[in-house]
């Protein structure tokens, strides 16, 4: 795996460092810096009491945990959020409660989203009259239907 340096400034201290919760995972656990409550439906851009300064050429992708998703319905609005490499203000997350009626709590420290770092690549946008032609063409939206044996396939088989 790629390893990478972040410089990461601690603006509330007492809080842990993002943290990989196993020697594989992708996404470093971003905690909150507050308590609070989201009710249902309710959206909240979060604190997590820090700055980063990513590598010109990366990227930070805040995703949503999947347990909170299964458990409570919380997930993050602008899912995967993106942190510029130019980005030195604080890190936030925005959290939202998708659940109908019930309500969710989270206590300061508590672990709310995962950031992966990805490289990204530059595009240099080039205006042409046409563009190549793909088997794919304009068709998306669903164009290739839901069931496992469409007519889509067919040339593969
Ligand atoms: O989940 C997120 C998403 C973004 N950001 C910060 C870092 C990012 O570099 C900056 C801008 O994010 P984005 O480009 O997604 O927002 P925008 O609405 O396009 O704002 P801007 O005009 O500032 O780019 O906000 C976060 O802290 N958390
Ligand atoms: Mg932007």
């Amino acid at each position: 795996m790629k390893s990478i340096q972040v410089p990461l400034q601690q603006l509330d201290p007492e809080l842990p460092l993002p943290r990989y919760a196993h020697d594989d995972d992708a996404g470093a656990d971003l905690v909150t810096a507050e308590d609070f409550t989201l009710a249902p439906g309710e959206r909240r851009m979060v604190p997590t009491g820090m700055a980063v300064a990513i590598p010109t050429g990366w990227v930070g992708l805040v995703h949503p945990r999947s347990g909170l998703a299964a458990r409570h319905g919380v997930s993050i609005v602008n899912a995967p959020g993106t942190v510029d490499s130019g980005y030195r203000g604080e890190l936030k997350v925005l959290l939202i409660n998708t659940d109908p009626t019930q309500p969710v709590s989270f206590t300061r420290g508590d672990r709310i989203a995962q950031m992966v770092f990805q490289e990204v690549a530059r595009a240099h946008f080039v205006p042409v009259d046409r563009l190549p032609e793909t088997s794919r063409g304009a068709g998306g939206f669903g164009s290739s239907g839901l069931s496992s044996t469409p007519d889509h396939y067919a040339q593969q088989r």
